[in-house]
C-alpha cells in the first residue's frame, strides 16, 4: 500500500502564545506534531556539523562539559542580531531537513510543525497550511515570565527578535486567538475539522 503524502501545518505564535498549548490539544486528537524548539535541542547536541559550526562562531563555552550552555548562547544572541543570524544560519537549514524526514516517515493524514519562528526560518515553505496564535502582549508576558522564570526584560528580548502578530496574522491563512474571550478547544476542533477532511 502507498502511504499518502500528509498534509502539513505550521503552528506558529510569538514567546507565551500558547502555541504548545494549541499543539497539545491536537496531540490529543492523535495528531502527530513535530517540536522545532525540541528539534534543534537534540540537533545542537547530537548533530557534529552543527556542534563544530556552533562552536566555531560562539566559542568553547557554548559548549560545557559537552552540554550546550543554553542560558551563555541566550545571553550571546537574543542581544544581537548579528549573532542570532549567524546561530539560526546555522540551526535552521538541520531543524528543517529533519521535520522534512519525520513527515515523510509517517503514515498520518496531517501533522503539525510548532515554531516561534516559522516564518523567520524558512518553515513556512516546508508547510502547506499555517496557523499562527495570537494573544495580547500583557498576557504573552505573564504567561512567559510565569512559565520560565524569565525576567520580563529577558522575555522582551525574545519578542524584539520576533515578529509580531500582526505581521503574523498577514501571512499565516488561519489565526487562533488565545485570550481571555476566546475558547481554544472550539478554535482547535474547527481547524481540525478542516485539515482531517478527506484525510481519516
Ligand atoms: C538560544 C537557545 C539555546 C536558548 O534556549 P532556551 O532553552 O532558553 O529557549 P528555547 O529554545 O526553549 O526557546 C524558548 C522560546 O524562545 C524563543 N526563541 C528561540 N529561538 C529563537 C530564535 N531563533 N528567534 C527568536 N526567538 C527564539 C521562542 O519564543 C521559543 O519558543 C535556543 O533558543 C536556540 O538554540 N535558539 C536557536 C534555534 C531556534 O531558532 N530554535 C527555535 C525554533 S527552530
Ligand atoms: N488559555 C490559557 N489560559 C491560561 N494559561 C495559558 C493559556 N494558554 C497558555 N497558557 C499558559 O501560558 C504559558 C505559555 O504557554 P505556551 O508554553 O503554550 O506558550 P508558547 O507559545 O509555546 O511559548 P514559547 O514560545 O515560549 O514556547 C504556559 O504556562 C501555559 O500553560
Amino acid at each position: 500500500m502507498t502511504r499518502r503524502v500528509p498534509l502539513k501545518v505550521g503552528v506558529t505564535g510569538g514567546i507565551g502564545s500558547g502555541k504548545s498549548t494549541v499543539c497539545r490539544l491536537f496531540a490529543m486528537l492523535g495528531v502527530p506534531v513535530y517540536d522545532s524548539d525540541a528539534g534543534a535541542k537534540r540537533l545542537m547536541s547530537s548533530d557534529p556539523a552543527l556542534i563544530a559550526a556552533i562552536r566555531e562562531r560562539f566559542g568553547a563555552a557554548s559548549y560545557r562539559d559537552g552540554v550546550l550552555d543554553r542560558r551563555y548562547l541566550a545571553s550571546q544572541v537574543f542581544s544581537s542580531p548579528v549573532a542570532l543570524a549567524a546561530l539560526n544560519g546555522v540551526v535552521h537549514p538541520a531543524v528543517r531537513s529533519d521535520f522534512r524526514r519525520w513527515a515523510g516517515e509517517l503514515g498520518a493524514e496531517y501533522v503539525v510543525a510548532e515554531s516561534a519562528v516559522l516564518f523567520e526560518s524558512g518553515m513556512d515553505r516546508e508547510v502547506d497550511e499555517i496557523v499562527t496564535v495570537s494573544a495580547p502582549e500583557r498576557l504573552r508576558l505573564e504567561r512567559a515570565v510565569g512559565r520560565d522564570r524569565s525576567s520580563e526584560e529577558e522575555v522582551r528580548a525574545r519578542m524584539r527578535s520576533q515578529m509580531n502578530d500582526a505581521e503574523r496574522e498577514a501571512l499565516a491563512g488561519h489565526v487562533i486567538f488565545n485570550d481571555e474571550k476566546h475558547l481554544l478547544w472550539e478554535q482547535v476542533l474547527r481547524l481540525d475539522a478542516r485539515f482531517g477532511v478527506g484525510r481519516r
